[in-house]
């Protein structure tokens, strides 16, 4: 654990106790398998040594191993740096679950998030628990190192809410007064054609990682888990993050082939995070304090007529330089814009801060392909992920100004859209996920 990732989950360095160091991590089951690998390991004093020896070099996006913390004040895989691949899912809570079945449910995911974040096998493992049933974990990410898993939940609308057979709406697990009023239901904006299979949802999961395996692996253990209480509504798989929160990295480029989150909120920036992402008491119910609300939108991206436009059409479409990412009229990517030297109608002049009265959201998208439409084109687009204090007071008119006089619109079309409420995080093993909300 760095200094940066103790600051941004609110989690003092060594204090990640579901994670004790005695136990034994996936790296660690396979490294110390064999007594003379385990030797030979700890002669060399090498990490990539405690790993059988008849294992393959680990590939490049599996290189960061570390672990960010899962216990905190808030959730981490929010404000902490963003990983190279999402798995993100929407879960619908069956018809037949009650209030008592959930809640077994939510203690169950905290702990196995506990452990999988901490790069650890799920309850009893993959490979060592009752011959005659099935295990606990299924296995895919034995010998992965943690890479930086995080996992974060939130809870949808329909959670408090949601409409009987009747129409009516039907308050399933006596949650409605506990509904924060800043979880609204979003409205339509101009433009949106949305996919209701890939809208909505009780409760979502994002998993975050830097190698794919560890962070589907995340998503297919808590289903699991959750079989029978929860179903998956939909899932989107995402690749190259679109956002940063840590500045000094090099600035992502989306599949527009722009640097993307050159003006984000930083994650070592507590005075902005308190501003603008975390719900503080007296925003909403105390169960929300120190969470922050997460809006997903599915916006797909007319990439082919895209690459047919102009250099120059692509640049005034964003107000800023595509090769170095500098706003028009000035020279580097970090300089200040200028948002009269840019055309009125690009992205970045409608969507700065100044020309929205200091709105800022933290954005943590990631790019997504999901093969062919069936018209010869791809499904491709951004998996656009912002997190904020009150999304009636960010998303929404930000995206009101978007939808309505955007020249990005031409490129893009939002086709799945979710809101959900992140509480706050899990400060010490026990705690379980939804304990403010539920106790
Ligand atoms: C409602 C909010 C936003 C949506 C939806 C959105 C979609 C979207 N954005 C890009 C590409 C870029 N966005 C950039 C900046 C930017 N975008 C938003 C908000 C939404 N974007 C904000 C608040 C900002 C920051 C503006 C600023 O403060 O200057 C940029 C420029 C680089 C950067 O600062 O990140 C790019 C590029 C796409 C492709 C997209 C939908 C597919
Ligand atoms: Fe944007």
């Amino acid at each position: 654990m760095d200094a940066e990732n103790e600051q941004q989950n609110g989690t003092p360095a060594g204090t990640d106790a579901a994670a004790p160091r005695s136990a034994v991590s996936r790296r660690a089951v396979i490294g110390w398998a064999g007594a003379g690998v385990a030797l030979g390991a700890a002669a060399v004093g090498s990490v990539a040594a405690a790993t059988r020896q008849d294992d393959p070099a680990p590939a490049p996006a599996a290189a960061s191993g570390a672990e960010v913390p899962f216990y905190g004040d808030h959730q981490a895989g929010i404000a902490t740096p963003v990983q190279d691949r999402l798995h993100f899912a929407a879960f619908d809570v069956s018809e037949k679950a009650t209030r008592e079945s959930l809640v077994k449910m939510l203690k169950e995911w905290t702990k196995a998030a506990a452990a999988m974040t901490g790069g650890r096998e799920v309850g009893t493992g993959a490979a060592t628990g009752l011959p005659e049933a099935p295990p606990d974990d299924t296995g895919e990410a034995l010998g992965l190192p943690a890479s930086r898993l995080t996992i974060t939940i939130g809870f949808g609308p329909s959670l408090f809410e949601k409409s009987g057979p009747d129409g009516q709406p039907v308050d399933r697990f006596g949650l409605k007064a506990k509904r924060p009023e800043a979880l609204i239901d979003l409205p339509a904006f101009p433009g949106d054609k949305l996919d209701p299979l890939r809208s909505g949802g009780d409760l979502c999961i994002q998993a975050c990682a830097d190698d794919p395996q560890v962070a589907v692996h995340a998503i297919r253990n808590l289903a699991r888990i959750g079989m029978g209480t929860v179903s998956i509504r939909w899932s989107q798989l995402g690749f190259g993050k679109t956002s940063s929160t840590t500045p000094d990295a090099q600035t992502p480029r989306n599949l527009m082939g722009f640097k993307d989150g050159t003006h984000n909120i930083a994650g070592t920036d507590t005075a902005k995070l308190s501003d603008h992402v975390w719900a503080a008491s007296g925003d909403g119910p105390d169960w929300m304090t120190g969470g922050s609300y997460l809006v997903a939108r599915r916006i797909r991206m007319h990439i082919e007529t895209w690459d047919r436009t102009s250099l120059k059409e692509q640049e005034d479409v964003f107000g800023r330089t595509k090769g170095e990412g500098a706003p028009f009229g000035k020279v580097k990517e970090h300089d200040d814009p200028d948002l009269k030297a840019m055309p009125a109608d690009s992205h970045v002049a409608l969507a700065h801060p100044d020309a929205n009265n200091g709105l800022m959201i933290l954005r943590r998208g990631f790019s997504f392909t999901d093969g062919t439409d069936g018209l010869g084109r791809l499904d491709a687009g951004l998996f656009f992920l912002a997190y904020q204090r009150d999304t009636r007071k960010a998303f929404v008119p930000l995206q009101q100004r978007l939808a309505g006089s955007d020249k990005l619109n031409e490129y893009i079309q939002h086709v799945g859209s979710a809101h959900f409420a992140c509480p706050a995080g899990v400060r010490k093993p026990g705690e379980w996920w939804g304990q403010a909300l539920f106790g």
